[in-house]
């Protein structure tokens, strides 16, 4: 079997070298004559998959994205040709959920927002929105959650409609970039809704730029009484407009989901789609790759004036503070290059589950109670 794969994906060598050749190629290079003879194409979102790369694909049986997102792929090419196709649904769910706690845990922090008190409008209750919301029952912080299609669908949960959504304090978007008829994305945030959101809000996007009119949002920011913004993804990446940075709180170049449990969990998920596709039980799992989630140990959490709310959520800043995030992508001046160096060679990020507390002096049994949930078991020493 022929294996193409892209050089982005963690471990993907020790995963696919087994079932034959397997050959990676960088980002932005593959050419269609490259998969003359090749029978699985495995990529991530940064290769686009159509038909014109596809055009010498004379025995591609397999295109598998180590990614949630799928839009990069034309599904509908690939049907008509009956290859078959896979994305890597939730693998980077708690990483993109984490990212948006840290964001939370920043604006609580610096009073911008009580979390004690806000309500989180989650857009899209899919594998994101639902390690959110499980989070957020972690931390008994309200929320409210969108979602028509799963809605409509026969889902138990309580759904909340789109007018109290934007009402809420913060609303965060994890819905797929949809740009056909059917309960569409695209541009789902235009002009209209911003001009209805305030200063008091806070709008985080953190699953695909164009679900923003991004002209609009630009627009607002520059107008008065605009809500807080907070970016992952943009238009056009990596060649996004500089000239929005300025105006949004905090910026990041697509990294929300690269946590090494989401990224490693994207490649594994590959691995499972080959081993289907020809047949064989998968024999490696993600353990045999990742560290066991005890090794990593925080440093000392005073307990005592604080709330234990504000306790956590410096506990879960000292896993991931995504403010460190928007610095080094400023300092690198944000541009293209910057943008695409980042995502490349992003730092190590293990999840919350994968880091145990250590605390030098007993914790207020609310702070146990939520770092149990988060999973990051505390101990005292
Ligand atoms: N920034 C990142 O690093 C990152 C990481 C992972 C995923 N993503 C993006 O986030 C998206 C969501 O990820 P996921 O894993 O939760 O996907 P998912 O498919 O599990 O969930 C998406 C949910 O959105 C809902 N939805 C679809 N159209 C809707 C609409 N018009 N209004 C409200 N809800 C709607 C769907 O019913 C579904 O439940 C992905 O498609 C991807 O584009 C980004
Ligand atoms: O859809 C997803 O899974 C994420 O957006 C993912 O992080 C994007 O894939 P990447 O560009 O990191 O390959």
């Amino acid at each position: 079997m022929k294996i193409r794969f892209e050089n982005s994906m963690p471990l993907a060598a020790d995963y696919l070298n087994a079932f034959g050749s397997a050959e990676g190629f960088e980002s932005g290079t593959l050419t269609p004559e490259d998969l003359v003879d090749v029978d699985v194409l495995a990529v991530r979102s940064t290769t686009k998959v159509n038909a014109d790369l596809l055009n010498c694909a004379n025995r591609l049986a397999l295109v598998a994205t180590a990614t949630a997102g799928y839009n990069h792929i034309d599904t509908q090419y690939l049907q008509q040709q009956g290859i078959y196709w896979t994305s890597a649904a939730g693998c980077n769910a708690q990483a993109v959920a984490e990212y948006v706690l840290s964001v939370l845990a920043n604006a609580h922090l610096s009073n911008k927002l009580d979390l004690h008190t806000a309500t989180v409008g989650i857009v899209g209750a899919g594998h994101v929105g639902t390690a959110l919301s499980g989070l957020l029952d972690a931390l008994s912080v309200r929320y409210k959650l969108y979602d028509p299609p799963l809605q409509e669908a026969g889902d138990t949960r309580t759904f909340a409609d789109w007018q109290s959504i934007i009402a809420c304090d913060v609303i965060t978007l994890h819905v797929p970039l949809i740009t056909g008829e059917y309960f569409p994305t695209e541009h789902m945030i235009d002009a209209a809704v911003l001009a209805q959101l305030n200063a008091q809000q806070l709008l985080i996007n953190a699953c695909r730029g164009e679900v923003i009119d991004e002209a609009a949002l630009k627009n607002r920011l520059l107008s008065e009484n605009a809500p807080t913004v907070v970016l992952d993804v943009f238009n056009n990446e990596p060649g996004i407009d500089q000239t929005l940075l300025p105006l949004i709180w905090l910026a990041t170049p697509h990294i929300a989901g690269h946590s090494i449990e989401g990224k490693l969990l994207g490649t594994q998920r590959v691995y499972e789609a080959v081993c289907e596709l020809q047949g064989s039980t998968p024999e490696l799992t993600l353990d045999d790759f990742i560290a066991p989630p005890d090794a990593v140990e925080l440093p000392a959490l005073d307990s005592s004036p604080e709330s234990a709310l504000s306790l956590v959520l410096k506990a879960i800043l000292s896993v991931y503070d995504i403010s460190e995030d928007d610095r080094d992508f400023r300092q690198g001046l944000a541009d293209q290059v910057a943008f695409t160096f980042m995502r490349k060679h992003y730092r190590v990020r293990r999840e919350l589950a994968g880091h145990q507390v250590v605390a030098h002096s007993p914790l207020p049994q609310a702070a146990i109670a939520m770092l149990n949930a988060l999973g990051m078991h505390p101990k005292t020493v």
